[in-house]
């Protein structure tokens, strides 16, 4: 359910104005600010903690308890040895520049990559050619960059520096060393020299227990402790697949420079699935048909690579059809997710799902997409959606020789034709004695290629030669009679397999930031006031309960409904501080409260109270029950404030300040 924007007649997005009520209403604040503060932690306070236990509520709803998914909960700290098999110890680091005067760290990639676009920004303006601003990721925008001069660059070096910058993500530290050196780059900032690029791992590392036998870390993502529980879940759902895991917890990345308040912290709460499908038959979903229809905004590889940013708004059904997205999975999790933000209330405006250049997918990703969201820092991803293929479970079964695999009945069986090679062990065994069991093993090791030629040979020679390294000098001869050799048919009724896994990971932190800046406006009036617009469900909390002075009388009736309201489990908050209705009201619009219930002297008289919608600040007067069924309809998202608006008489009573 998308939130009502038509009833808001507001002045122009605020980001200072929405920032000072975040901070004044507690949503989330630096942690450890009386100490001085770290950068990339924060503390959520009541208003974030509900807003962020209301999108992981409904985050459950709509994708654990919709799509029958088996949720875990894993332990943060993770040993070495498993980062270390994923891949996190060797490859989850940044190349980083030291200034030694100023101290200053700096991404060794950014660094190329920002002084060669301003050159080649500075080359165009010289050829005075039109320079496309490009929508930038926050963590660039905010730096100062080196800045564009107008400098005529020879045409080689324009076409160097462009190869150069389309294989940035793909260099080496020492490569990056080369080109800092060769084009002579130095801090954006000072203009002073850099020390060359040492890697910087982005884990938290730690020691488990007190020896130091045990090094680990803190998990830079939750999907390592699904992989790992892969055979017991696969048990767990009766051995049928496809099925999906999930998990909800906090993940750690020691981030170079964290910046934007929310978007690029330290310590973030991750919502994350791995569904695990067969590789075989095109990874189809059993419910891709429910979601063909829905549209999405999709910016593909290749607009990308032609340096633009034009979205195409085409169903998932065709996107899929025409191979734009790799497979139905992959495409049915995409329209799950946009659903996922239009629920909670995301400007459907300001939602895009951006392909990964082949360079920034892991290589054994199949396709990647992530949505993204529009704020003011520009276009942010907030879930990424990738098709892993079997990469992460075959290593891990690799290092462990745990089988980390499915077997399937085949529909219909499978005949093979092959060179079978029958032993005699009465024969066999006196002869190799101690050795029977490595020829044995040489033997069943032996291709069917091999097999063919040898049978040739058996027959013809009556006998064959095969290597068997560490026996008889790397060679043994075996006789006819002691070995056979037959062409066969062999049925296979099942079929072993690595699920290939699609994973939409979701940084619920940058989610509910991007959903504040959406929902934040400023009511038009004397005073700017700033209003939260969360959709029902999403807000921290539902209904504000508001007498209008603090006369005993009105007592029992704030009581009655607060306890009615509880039963519903709507939350609710009673206001009965001297402030104004009006004020009142205001201050729990910045909290995005949906609806306040009035109750006044007519409320003594005949049980009737005002109901009022925040973002119109339209009243409608009815009994209390009328008002709760109507509270219990708006809550749950089965009724909007016009139908309600439509049922129930309007009040005319004016909000005094
Ligand atoms: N430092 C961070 N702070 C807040 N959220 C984060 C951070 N890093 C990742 N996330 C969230 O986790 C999700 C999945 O993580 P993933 O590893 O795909 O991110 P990423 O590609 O490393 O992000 P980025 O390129 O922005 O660092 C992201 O879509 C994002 O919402």
């Amino acid at each position: 359910m998308a939130h009502q924007t038509t009833t808001r007649v507001g002045e122009p997005f605020d980001r200072t104005l929405m920032e000072q009520l975040m901070k004044r209403r507690m949503f989330y604040t630096p942690s450890f600010e009386i100490y001085g503060g770290v950068k990339g932690l924060y503390d959520y306070g009541p208003a974030g903690c509900a807003l962020q236990a209301n999108i992981v509520d409904l985050w459950r709803k709509h994708f654990i308890l919709e799509e029958d998914m088996l949720e875990v909960d894993c332990t943060s700290l993770t040993p070495h040895e498993v980062l270390k098999t994923s891949g996190h110890v060797d490859k989850f680091a940044d190349w980083m520049c030291k200034d030694p005067k100023t101290g200053d760290f700096f991404r060794a990639d950014h660094l190329v990559e920002g002084a060669l676009e301003a050159r080649l920004k500075g080359d165009k303006e010289a050829r005075g050619q039109k320079v496309e601003e490009k929508e930038e990721d926050p963590k660039k925008k905010k730096k100062k960059g080196p800045k564009s001069t107008a400098v005529k660059l020879e045409d080689t070096v324009v076409q160097e520096y462009e190869e150069v910058l389309a294989k940035i993500d793909n260099y080496s530290g020492d490569e990056l060393a080369l080109l800092i050196q060769k084009y002579g780059i130095k801090n954006p900032e000072t203009g002073g020299d850099l020390e060359p690029p040492t890697s910087f791992n982005l884990m938290f590392q730690t020691t488990i227990g007190p020896g130091s036998a045990l090094p680990g870390y803190l998990r830079p993502e939750t999907a390592q402790g699904q992989f790992l529980n892969f055979a017991k879940l696969l048990e767990f759902n009766q051995q049928s697949m496809p099925f999906a895991s999930a998990s909800i917890g906090k993940s750690f990345r020691n981030e170079i420079s964290p910046r934007s308040g929310l978007l690029r912290v330290r310590e973030f709460l991750m919502a994350e699935i791995e569904h695990f499908v067969d590789p075989q038959g095109g990874k189809k979903h059993p419910r891709f048909d429910d979601v063909k229809h829905i549209e999405l905004a999709l910016l593909n590889r290749d607009t990308q690579l032609e340096g633009k940013t034009t979205v195409d708004r085409i169903s998932i059904g065709k996107a899929v059809e025409t191979k734009l997205v790799d497979n139905e999975t992959l495409g049915y999790f995409l329209a799950r997710i946009h659903l996922f933000l239009n629920k909670i209330g995301v400007d459907p405006n300001k939602v895009r799902f951006r392909q990964h250049m082949a360079n920034e997918m892991a290589h054994y990703a199949a396709d990647c997409w992530d949505a993204e969201l529009l704020t003011s820092y520009g276009w942010i991803e907030c879930v990424g959606c990738a098709d892993r293929s079997a990469y992460d479970l075959s290593v891990h079964m690799k290092k462990t020789s745990q089988p980390l695999m499915v077997r399937a009945i085949r529909k219909e069986p499978l005949k093979v034709e092959e060179w079978q090679i029958d032993i005699d062990k009465k024969k066999f065994g006196p002869l190799f004695k101690k050795d029977a069991k490595t020829v044995e093993t040489a033997i069943e090791q032996l291709s069917q290629d091999l097999r063919e030629k040898l049978n040739l040979d058996l027959q013809k020679e009556g006998k064959i030669e095969i290597d068997v390294p560490g026996v008889g000098g790397g060679k043994v001869e075996l006789q006819k009679g002691v070995v056979e050799i037959e062409r066969r048919t062999r049925v296979e009724n099942t079929r072993e397999y690595i699920p290939n896994v699609i994973e939409p990971s979701f940084g619920i932190g940058r989610i509910l930031y991007s959903l504040i800046e959406h929902c934040f406006w400023t009511r038009k009036g004397d005073e700017a006031r700033g209003v939260l617009s969360f959709p029902p469900p999403i807000a921290p909390t539902k209904v504000l309960l508001v007498p209008l002075s603090s006369s005993p009388y009105f007592h029992p009736h704030l009581q009655s409904l607060s306890r009615k309201l509880r039963t519903l489990a709507i939350s609710c908050r009673v206001d009965d501080s001297s402030a104004s209705i009006g004020k009142r009201y205001a201050r729990n619009d910045e909290l995005g409260t949906p609806l306040g219930i009035t109750v006044d002297f007519q409320t003594v008289k005949d049980s009737t109270v005002t109901l009022r919608d925040r973002d119109s600040t339209s009243q409608v007067r009815s009994s209390e029950d009328e008002i709760l069924k109507a509270i219990k309809g708006l809550v749950e998202g089965v009724e909007t404030w016009d139908d309600v608006r439509n049922r129930l008489p309007a009040f005319e009573g004016q909000e005094v300040d």
